[in-house]
């Protein structure tokens, strides 16, 4: 089951703010993560979604059908709120149990499917307790056996971890990725932190004032991004303006490099980008070999990040080198670039 967003508009009454012509589409059994900083408009796409807002324009599809016009609850989706939103007096099994009363199950038949789906998200021996004698991993796995046992049409995720402290965090991805693989349902997972992003969507989508900046597989947003914009916000990247010099050579400052300039002509000014984990230290010659100095250098445990200075530009790299070093080197291969903006 899939969900689409067709050219989606919404503003907040007595606002200009909102979203813009979302275009999304998520396929069935796919994960979709969606990251943008505080205010981008994450959470109100996915209250589009959920029916708790009503689009201006365009249209929302869920498994092919227009719900746009549907109530929160005849959309038939499993939500996973940050804060649980766990009712505090019944057990995990009531919990998970309260979507099944909500659509006139039976006492008996919904506590086992309750019980059954509590037992997927492996929580089987916790059935009877109550939320607040459980942790809060396992609040959240309460969360979610609740947002999947009455068989949704799709899952909405809304930062579902970020309550959590940050090891149990990473365990929890896991997890969710588990049981929405088992359930092979069409998934919107909304999250600031771009790890989890990166780890768990099939594909990312970045959102920058309500509108997508682009949607793409983690490998290809982190080492293609479209724009400054989604380089800067999708992990660290060196950023520098530069200008094209001749075809395979780009020029910043006073520095000479070797890159693809396909698509680009000499004279065009571009954004070059080269994340830092992809510069070292090198021998003192060789292409896009630059001597320097270290600039500042801080220790992080498994790497060090340091800032060289090249003839007035500064590199940043990450390393694992440990010895003093006075030239780096640039891969070709590492340097793509951008769209001057
Ligand atoms: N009810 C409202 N009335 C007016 N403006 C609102 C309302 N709710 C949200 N906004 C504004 O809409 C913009 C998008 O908000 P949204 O909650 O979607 O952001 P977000 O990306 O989820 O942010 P965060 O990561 O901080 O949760 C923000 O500028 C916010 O202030």
């Amino acid at each position: 089951m899939s969900i689409e967003f067709r050219a989606v508009s919404y503003t907040y009454p007595g606002t200009r703010i909102g979203v813009s012509d979302i275009d999304l589409a998520i396929a069935d059994g796919e994960l979709l993560a969606i990251i943008g900083a505080s205010g981008s408009g994450k959470s109100t796409l996915l209250k589009l979604l959920a029916g708790f807002l009503v689009p201006d324009s365009g249209r929302i599809l869920v498994d092919g059908k227009d719900v746009t016009g549907l109530k929160p609850e005849d959309r038939q989706l499993g939500i996973v709120f940050q804060n649980y939103a766990l009712f505090p007096h019944m057990s995990a099994a009531q919990n998970v149990a309260y979507p099944l009363k909500m659509r006139g199950i039976g006492r008996p038949q919904r506590l086992e499917q309750a019980r059954a789906a509590l037992v997927r998200v492996g929580l089987g021996d916790f059935t009877e307790r109550r939320p607040a004698t459980l942790s809060g991993g396992q609040q959240q796995r309460v969360a979610l056996a609740r947002s999947l046992v009455f068989s949704p049409r799709a899952l909405l995720l809304d930062e579902p971890l970020s309550a959590l402290d940050a090891a149990l965090r990473v365990g929890m991805r896991d997890e969710i990725l588990k049981v929405q693989r088992q359930a092979d349902i069409a998934t919107l997972h909304v999250t600031h932190d771009q790890e989890e992003a990166l780890s768990l969507g099939d594909r990312v989508a970045v959102i920058a004032g309500g509108r997508i900046a682009q949607v793409a597989p983690p490998r290809e947003l982190y080492e293609r991004p479209a724009t400054r914009a989604v380089a800067a916000f999708v992990g660290e990247a060196n950023l520098w303006q530069g200008r094209i010099a001749a075809p395979g050579r780009v020029a910043l400052a006073n520095l000479d490099l070797a890159a693809d300039t396909e698509g680009f002509a000499p004279g065009d000014v571009v954004t070059v980008m080269v994340r830092p984990e992809r510069i070292g230290p090198a021998p003192a010659s060789g292409i896009n070999v630059f001597t320097g100095a270290v600039a500042t250098d801080r220790y992080l445990g498994p790497t060090r990040r340091v800032d060289f200075a090249v003839d007035g530009v500064n590199v940043r790299l990450h390393t694992h080198v440990r010895e003093a070093f006075s030239a780096i080197s640039i891969p070709p291969d590492a340097i793509r670039l951008l769209p001057a903006d």
